[in-house]
């Protein structure tokens, strides 16, 4: 009806038929704020309470949810839009990209949740999905110069070009880095006599190609400690060092990112405090769980447990379908986690379903007296079963 450019695309004479025929029918309606005033008779919308108050009078008229649009909001430093389906509301928040490349946001936007709904995702997420897409698309567009208008068109084919959705960042994640995942273990290295830079250097020496740093029980400040002893031997080998759960401890030590559960902080919070540079990992089960994450900005999932294990307490089996499940409907690389050694590393990576890089071990490589031999072990036999699942597809 009205351009994000400001021109009027449909007149005076066709909004009855907006009001009276095509929103009773329709799942969503998505207005800016200078559609949502028109079809509300120009009533003033300045503030994020005027859209609240728009998208319910617009979902009086028939539609099933509302999504006002927000960008032209004045004042906002955030691009905000309001989300409304007749029993909640939603404000959905991005930062606003500066770029006169903004020509066709708003068919964008409609059309990538219509291809999210037909894909079968529930109506909010599918919402979530699409404005994803746009910002990285605005991003990916903004210093892009074309034609001679006030606006250019912002360039929807970035993936293909960029072969990711993080296209900004400056190659920070490579999802074959998750082939062989280390995560330490401070009571087994104990255990074992030996100190957890001791383990991480033995484990890099056999193979490891990321090490995330898990530890229980120690206090925040030797935490750190630790982080920063594990990070010079990471960076002297070109092997990214995680952080589990603690984004303090990642941000202070300068780690190169985070592994998060599903209590600890949302990914994109972890996001918002780390910057796009940082590698952000997150357990999930399920594919829901596997979508917020990568509508959350994380880079990877970690899937498990693939089988039982006695390094987690309480931790609920997915076996092998569970993974395979969650790996087909990922939109992010995938890690194996969960009861994972020398006796089943090669079943989980013959199975070469779409997404998995690869295994994540504890105990198999820490809760053993010779590290640096129990990965080179399992590393060889990663590679064998990877090859062999390349020559079956
Ligand atoms: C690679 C990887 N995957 C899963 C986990 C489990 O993380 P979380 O659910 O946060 O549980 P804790 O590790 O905190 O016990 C992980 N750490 N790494
Ligand atoms: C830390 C962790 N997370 C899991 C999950 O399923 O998310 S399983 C797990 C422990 C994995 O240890 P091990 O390799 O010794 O079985």
């Amino acid at each position: 009806m009205v351009s994000t450019s400001g021109d009027v695309l449909a007149g005076p004479s066709i909004l009855s038929t907006f009001r009276e025929e095509l929103l009773p029918m329709a799942n969503i309606v998505t207005p800016n704020i200078k559609e949502a005033s028109a079809l509300l008779g120009g009533i003033r919308l300045e503030t994020v309470a005027d859209m609240r108050n728009a998208a319910e009078l617009l979902h009086a008229l028939g539609p099933r949810n509302v999504l006002v649009k927000g960008g032209d909001l004045p004042d906002s430093l955030d691009a905000v839009d309001i989300f409304f389906n007749g029993e909640h509301f939603y404000e959905l928040r991005s930062s606003r990209i500066k770029t006169r490349n903004t020509h066709g946001t708003g068919c964008t936007l409609a059309s990538c949740i219509a291809a999210e709904l037909a894909k079968g995702s529930p109506m909010l997420t599918a919402v979530r999905v699409a404005k994803r897409y746009v910002e990285t698309a605005l991003e990916y567009s903004k210093d892009i110069l074309i034609g001679n208008g006030i606006q250019g068109p912002f360039d929807h084919l970035l993936r293909l070009k960029s072969g990711s959705h993080s296209f900004h960042r400056k190659d920070a994640f490579n999802p074959s880095d998750l082939f062989l995942y280390a995560v330490t273990d401070s009571g087994m290295n104990k255990k074992w006599g030996r100190s957890t830079v001791d383990a991480v250097a033995a484990a890099i020496q056999g193979g490891a190609t990321i090490v995330q740093l898990r530890d229980k029980d120690a206090g925040t400040k030797d935490f750190l400690e630790t982080a920063k002893s594990c990070l010079a031997v990471c960076r002297s080998h070109g092997v990214p060092l995680l952080i589990n759960d603690c984004v303090d401890v990642a941000l202070a030590s300068d780690a190169d990112g985070v592994h998060v559960g599903q209590s600890d902080m949302p990914a994109t919070v972890a996001r918002t405090l780390l910057g796009p540079e940082k590698i952000i990992g997150v357990s999930c089960k399920t594919i829901e769980q596997a979508q917020q994450a990568w509508i959350g900005g994380a880079d990877y999932i970690g899937c498990g447990g693939v089988y039982s294990t006695n390094t987690k307490a309480n931790n609920p089996t997915i076996g092998l379908d569970g993974l395979k499940t969650v790996c087909s409907a990922s939109k992010l690389p995938v890690v194996a986690i969960g009861g994972i050694n020398d006796s089943n590393a090669g079943t989980v990576m013959e199975m070469g379903v779409p997404n998995l890089k690869g295994v994540a071990v504890v105990s198999a490589l820490f809760d053993r007296e010779n590290v640096l031999a129990e990965t080179k072990k399992l590393h060889a036999l990663l590679m064998e079963a990877s090859s062999s699942s390349s020559k079956i597809q």
